[in-house]
């Protein structure tokens, strides 16, 4: 891989103003739709979304499937034939669901965008209805061409726009479900992008991998006895040792930020008293988020109640006591190590943990990443090629949180997440989201153009004659 190169002048929007201001009124349409995922009967406005993404990949001209095989969680599929179907295509996944908003921290109705100073205020508008948006108005842009050189495109591979419901709450019951489906299979996709997230920097941030959320379950049992005396071995003194444990592992962790990548020159941790861009490192490569360990302690249970935690006796220590916690592990830490360390925090506490996922960790406890060697994944030098021929630097990270990429990227489906939005505050699950509208519009300029490239790929040696 090429290493990011000086930024450049991208090209800045060439749509009339009529146009844009159509742009952004389809993109306040889909920000209008309140899709909270949630686990109710009718996850919010799910099939009200649904039906209008429908509406507007058939406008589009779009051939439109609908799966829903948890009721009311649709999936959308829009599809687009190539001239040579019979080659992998390539897949525009986006999900439409949303994470709540706290209506009394937002200046503005989060599902009712507002125009302010250049700018689009609206919950989704970075997570990622941005993106949906997006993919849908460069494929119009790629279809009813107002300018050139748009004209007469007409994709080799065909591409498929995929919106999915739940990645929120995990994606089992959106892209979990969609990818064990005969319409996914009848798809045949090479490639698949995804979301990422916004870069403050001059530059574009894509994700080849991701760190796997492991959520930890501690639960402690211990004497009890009167508030006022030193009772030993209690509950929640078991679970402080595991948390001051577990905590002082975070700040380790935390110091590694910004520092060398060890295994960029094979020195190990010793090289990493040198900030990134010294000490003869090959990449010169700091590492960021996506690159170590995070560990947070996000649920503490303790304390005797009878009215279901409303209120509790302050002189009864309690006899059990329960902690959770939120650890996102890098590929470069093994699983083993991880256990070794839990194991060693709990054993020194005499208490145990567990793995606090539903349905288990296991499909956790694997990192799956898309190679961004050229000559290992030719999907990787087209997207790159065509993504730096913006001019703006271009820079490859594992993605910190969860993502839907990772269901594909365990099928062995090359997947980049990547949301288009430089110089941009990073706003996911915060209050007062938005995006700029001038990044909003240069994001469909982008897929254009990777759009473009990515299905006018031409066949790839290793895909053989039959595609
Ligand atoms: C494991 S399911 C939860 C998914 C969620 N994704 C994001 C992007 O916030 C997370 O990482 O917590
Ligand atoms: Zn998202
Ligand atoms: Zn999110």
């Amino acid at each position: 891989m090429s290493p990011p190169f000086a930024p450049g002048t991208p090209a800045s929007s060439v749509l009339a103003p009529e146009e844009k201001e159509e742009a952004l009124a389809l993109f306040q349409e889909l920000l209008r739709f309140p899709t909270i995922s949630y686990a109710g009967p009718t996850n919010g406005s799910y099939r009200a979304c649904c039906e209008w993404l429908v509406k507007t990949l058939t406008d589009l001209g779009l051939k439109t499937q609908v799966l829903e095989v948890v009721p009311n969680k649709p999936v959308v599929v829009g599809s687009w034939e190539g001239s040579e179907p019979a080659l992998p295509s390539v897949l525009l996944n986006s999900h439409y669901d949303v994470v709540p908003a706290c209506l009394d921290q937002w200046e503005t109705e989060p599902f009712t965008p507002v125009r302010k100073d250049g700018k689009i205020y609206a919950r989704g508008t970075q997570d990622m209805k941005c993106v949906c948006a997006q993919y849908i108005l460069a494929i119009k842009r790629l279809k009813k061409p107002s300018i050139a050189p748009a004209a007469s495109f007409q994709p080799r591979r065909s591409i498929h726009l995929s919106f999915v419901p739940d990645e929120e709450i995990g994606g089992e019951d959106g892209m979990g479900r969609f990818l064990k489906s005969d319409l996914f299979r009848s798809l045949h996709v090479g490639l698949a992008l995804d979301e990422g997230i916004a870069s403050p920097e001059n530059s574009y941030k894509f994700f080849y991998s991701e760190r796997s959320p492991l959520w930890i379950r501690v639960r402690a049992k211990g004497l009890t006895g009167h508030g006022s005396r030193f009772i030993p071995d209690t509950a929640v003194e078991k679970i402080m040792h595991v948390a001051n444990q577990a905590l002082a592992f975070r700040d380790s962790q935390e110091k590694r930020l910004g520092y060398l990548c060890p295994a960029s020159n094979g020195e190990g941790e010793g090289e990493e008293g040198k900030r990134g861009g010294h000490g003869g490192c090959k990449h010169a490569l700091a590492l960021k988020l996506g690159d170590v360990a995070t560990l947070n302690l996000t649920v503490l249970k303790a304390g005797v109640s009878m009215d279901n935690g409303q209120t509790f006796a302050y002189n009864v220590i309690p006899h059990e006591a329960e902690a959770g916690f939120d650890m996102r592990i890098p590929p470069s830490m093994p699983f083993a190590e991880v256990r070794a360390l839990l194991d060693a925090w709990t054993d020194r506490a005499g208490v145990t943990w567990e793995f606090a996922q539903e349905g288990g960790a296991d499909p956790l406890l694997t990192h799956h990443a898309t190679s961004i060697d050229g000559a290992q994944n030719p999907w990787f030098s087209v997207f790159y090629d065509a993504l730096t021929s913006r001019g703006v630097p271009v820079i490859p990270e594992i993605f910190p949180a969860a993502t839907d990429a990772r269901f594909l990227r365990a099928r062995e489906i090359s997947a980049f997440g990547f949301s288009p939005m430089r110089k941009t505050e990073m706003l996911l699950h915060e209050h007062n989201e938005y995006v700029s509208e001038e990044v909003f519009m240069e994001g469909v300029e982008v897929y254009v153009t990777l759009v473009e490239a990515l299905s006018g790929a031409a066949r790839f040696e290793r895909e053989g004659a039959q595609g």
